[in-house]
């Protein structure tokens, strides 16, 4: 595994391309270019603070709103140049982002949500199309259709951002540590609804933390660390390379140390504690 620049193979899809942020006088990105090629699954691991955001933010014009901004650089869809654009032009080329930590309407309902979600649809018609599919996705969001979002339990208010995100019919679809804060079950079944998004044809960017769980679902992966890459490669690669194992996943260090005459069993590292 060549971990230092493997781009996967294909121009179309989502490039981003030597791209600087900064908030304010704060560099947050440096030197990002990564690809998701249409129809994939990619994934951007990286522990707290290292830019998984400010990159999402950055490809979905939303940097802004945080007062950041792209000093270098370029981001773009299929050839279509979207670094510049406004956030409504990015949804607008079929790019949307789930934000982290859910960020539904809490005091809308569920249906209302999904509405607010379809705002930019072309007609009445695709809007109601778009509906059916995401109650499809989530059926949980049609038995709580007249309750407020606030209500929703942590996992349903995941799943209403997401569903809320696909009114939008996305042909890229930006996932902001989705599984963030749920418990093990219910992250299982976020998963499988990435897994099927992405098999009835929507291409997935894929921020998190869990970087198990991630790269199962991704065919490619991007480590970020301090606003850098620091690794890249096939997913499968990644999952069985033994340092991703020990520094990201946790798994592998269990050697001893002799320590004063006594033996020492080191326990494993924390995910992202490199
Ligand atoms: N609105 C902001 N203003 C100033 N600095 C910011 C802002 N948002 C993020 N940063 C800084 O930019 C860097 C990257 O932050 P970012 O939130 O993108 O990381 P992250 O990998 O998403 O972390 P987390 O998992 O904690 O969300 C950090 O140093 C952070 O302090």
């Amino acid at each position: 595994m060549n971990v230092h620049d493997p781009r996967p193979p294909g121009a179309s899809g989502l490039t981003v391309r030597d791209l600087a942020v900064n908030y304010g006088p704060v560099t947050a990105l440096r030197g990002i270019s990564l690809d998701v090629p249409r129809g994939a699954v990619v994934t951007v691991l990286g522990g707290n603070g290292a830019g998984k955001s400010t990159l999402l933010r950055a490809i979905s014009g939303t940097l802004r709103f945080q007062r950041g901004g792209i000093t270098s650089g370029e981001v773009s869809f299929d050839g279509m140049r979207l670094s510049g654009a406004s956030t409504s032009a990015v949804v607008a080329h079929g790019v949307v982002q789930v934000p982290e930590g859910r960020k539904v309407f809490t005091r809308m309902t569920v249906e209302e949500n999904l509405k607010a979600g379809a705002l930019g649809a072309r007609d009445r018609r695709s809007a109601a199309e778009a509906r059916e599919r995401v109650l499809e996705l989530f059926p949980v969001l049609a038995e709580r259709a007249r309750q407020r979002a606030g209500l929703l339990s942590g996992g349903e208010q995941q799943m209403l951002a997401m569903g809320r995100a696909m009114m939008a019919c996305p042909r890229v679809l930006l996932l902001d540590e989705p599984t963030l804060g749920l418990a093990p079950l219910m992250a299982a079944r976020i998963a499988d609804t990435v897994r099927e998004i992405n098999a009835q044809g929507t291409t997935v960017l894929l921020v998190e933390q869990n970087a198990a769980m991630a790269l199962s679902l991704a065919s490619h992966a991007y480590v970020l660390e301090v606003g850098e890459i620091a690794l890249s490669g096939p997913a499968d690669e990644l999952a069985a390379s033994d340092e991703v194992r020990r520094r990201y996943l946790g798994i592998g260090d269990d050697t001893e140390d002799l320590l004063g005459g006594v033996t020492v069993r080191r326990p494993a590292l924390s995910r992202w504690s490199a």
